[in-house]
């Protein structure tokens, strides 16, 4: 696994450190391209002494001898392909895990998910063109020269000639390349967007059915595949054409080739057999980069992969490792002029946010729908960036713990809950795999859903997620309240925990928030009802993205029945407007 990305080309490293397998490679095929010499030397014997000398051993001999080299040539092309793949798939391997953070990365920066998906498509894109025909094409390349060295050998015309159509082949290739190069990037976009279209559709289906909207989304995915597919000709137009008149040109250079030979064997400068071992030697000469050609925009696209992915792990930050591992926070949690923004758009969402508050505090978090109550646990959570201000745990800023140290000291349930692919017991304890039973059934017993989850078909070790059991919105809730809870955290952050609850639910909300104040954790928890006010001793109010009032719980409810009932008394307008703009002043 790498875990320090800032490095010029990164990539060329990991590919090179397979140095061995490349070497291998390199080596079979040069041996493959001195063998390839052998049908037309098999060739020149055949016609220029089995046939005058009508000799049939030397006949059979020789035919013995190129079969069992066609044999040992097959052994090597199947090794180097197989090679090949292996140097694919090592490379796979050795990028997965920096794939993975910079997916991770991308989607916590808010990028789209064609986009969070690219490095995962780089990755497809540059092992596929590895583990194909494209690096032939290319390994193969400077064999070219020998082949025109050798045709130089038979006659310095034959050589000319195979000269000269190499030469329009590769500045075909190198037209090719400043057509293809645009083209491919669009296309690669394109298909990163169908591709998050359907995806966009299949998580949506239910709202999709449900307001009978199925035909205008097919509708829409047909116009888009249309536009895609009419895109594509286009862009792609140059390069089959150039395809088209590269098969043909070599075509017609082995017939040109031929005929050159034809007429040193009519002048008397060179004997029959040369004429064809010449044409099989530019067929050879002119294939690599007939091969290149044909994989052209596979090698584009690789390379167009390589540059992007180069660019995500170079900007990576790399990751953080602190030397010295602080304690569990025990004690506080201290806010001062917290701003929180969108990491997809850098809006400020909350900002002025400072208050505090020590072990065993329980804060309700409310105000109206925008005012900033979810924007503000996600900043406390790691989630998204703190722009300004300072948040500290027992004095510490949380960039002082790793993310997963800090995610261990702090619990999270978000409003809407995603439980992932695993059992219900993997889901609660967070996929620890050293995690014990214990823990578990602790944390469902102190969520209230311990009951429940025996009721499920394998009781703990049910699967849930993409291909395993849906659970309804309350199981869902529930279980994703164990989960928050699992391990003690000492900051528990709970966001509308309550949404999908019924009353039972709620009530064993009630004592679990209870339970973790008990032990000396912190909890805050987002609430539009009254419900769960029993279980906390503070208040904040939220209002415009800023903190309006905070203290205790029945101070802040008195302040604001207060206020409800100034703004219930008639006044006049200037007088009312005084009121609340003093009111606001207070608060803040
Ligand atoms: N993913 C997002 N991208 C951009 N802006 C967002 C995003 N989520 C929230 N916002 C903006 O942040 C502001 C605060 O939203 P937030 O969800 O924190 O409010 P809230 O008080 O939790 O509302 P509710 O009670 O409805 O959940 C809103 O103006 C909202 O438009």
């Amino acid at each position: 696994m790498i875990t320090l990305m800032n490095k010029a080309d990164l990539l060329r490293g990991i590919l090179f450190r397979n140095k061995g397998a490349i070497g291998g490679v390199l080596i079979i095929s040069a041996l493959l391209n001195v063998l390839l010499l052998a049908g037309s030397i098999y060739m020149m014997l055949v016609y220029d002494s089995a046939l005058p000398s009508h000799s049939l051993p030397t006949l059979f001999g020789l035919f013995a001898l190129v079969t069992l080299v066609y044999l040992f040539q097959g052994a090597c092309d199947i090794q180097r392909s197989r090679m090949l793949i292996d140097i694919a798939a090592t490379f796979d391997q050795r990028l997965t895990g920096a794939v993975h953070r910079a997916m991770t990365l991308l989607a916590q920066s808010g990028r789209t998910s064609s986009e969070t998906m690219t490095p995962v498509n780089d990755v497809d894109q540059i092992r596929n063109f590895l583990s194909g025909p494209g690096p032939l094409g290319l390994i193969d390349l400077p064999w070219i020269l020998f082949f025109l060295a050798i045709l130089s050998m038979l006659h310095i015309w034959l050589g000319f000639t195979v000269l000269i159509g190499a030469i329009i082949l590769a500045l075909m290739t190198f037209l090719m390349d400043g057509v293809t190069n645009r083209r491919v990037a669009v296309i690669t976009t394109m298909t990163g967007r169908r591709r998050a279209m359907i995806e966009g559709h299949r998580r949506h289906i239910d709202v999709i059915r449900a307001l009978g909207m199925t035909q205008r989304m097919r509708g829409k995915w047909v116009d888009a595949g249309n536009h895609y597919l009419d895109v594509q000709g286009r862009m792609l137009a140059p390069m089959t054409t150039a395809q088209g008149v590269s098969r043909v040109s070599r075509q017609f250079l082995q017939s040109l080739v031929l005929t050159v030979g034809a007429l040193l064997v009519i002048g008397q400068e060179a004997t029959p057999g040369v004429i064809f071992a010449s044409s099989i030697l530019s067929a050879r000469a002119l294939a690599p980069l007939d091969q290149l050609i044909g994989s052209w925009r596979n090698f584009v696209g690789a390379r167009q992969s390589w540059h992007r992915l180069n660019q995500i792990f170079n900007a990576m930050p790399a990751e953080r490792c602190n030397d010295t591992q602080l304690p569990v926070p025990t004690q506080r949690i201290d806010l001062r002029s917290v701003a929180v923004t969108v990491p997809s758009t850098r809006v400020v969402v909350v900002q002025n946010a400072s208050f505090a508050a020590s072990a065993g505090a329980g804060i309700a978090v409310i105000g109206p729908s925008g005012s900033g109550k979810s924007s503000l646990i996600k900043g406390l959570v790691g989630i998204w960036p703190i722009a300004a201000g300072e948040f500290r745990l027992d004095g510490a800023t949380p960039d002082q713990w790793t993310a997963d140290e800090l995610g261990r000291h702090t619990g999270y349930l978000p409003q809407d809950v995603d439980l992932l692919e695993g059992t219900v017991a993997e889901n609660i304890s967070r996929f620890d795999g050293a995690g014990d039973s214990t823990a578990v059934v602790r944390a469902a017993k102190l969520a209230g859903v311990h009951e429940m989850i025996l009721q499920l078909p394998q009781g703990y070790d049910t699967p849930l997620g993409t291909d395993g059991l849906s659970l309804s919105g309350g199981q869902r809730q529930r279980v994703g309240l164990a989960r928050a809870m699992y391990g003690d955290p000492f900051l528990l952050a709970l966001d509308e925990p309550n949404s999908h609850l019924d009353g039972e639910g709620e009530a064993a909300l009630v004592n679990a928030i209870l339970e973790v104040r008990g032990r000396g954790g912190i909890v805050l928890v987002v609430t539009h009802r009254p419900t769960l006010l029993a279980a906390v001793d503070k208040m904040l109010v939220m209002g415009n993205g800023q903190p309006q009032m905070y203290g205790p719980r029945d101070e802040v409810m008195a302040r604001m029945s207060g206020k409800e009932r100034i703004a219930e008394q008639p006044q006049p307008p200037a007088a009312n407007e005084a009121q609340a703009s003093g009111d606001e002043k207070a608060s803040a």
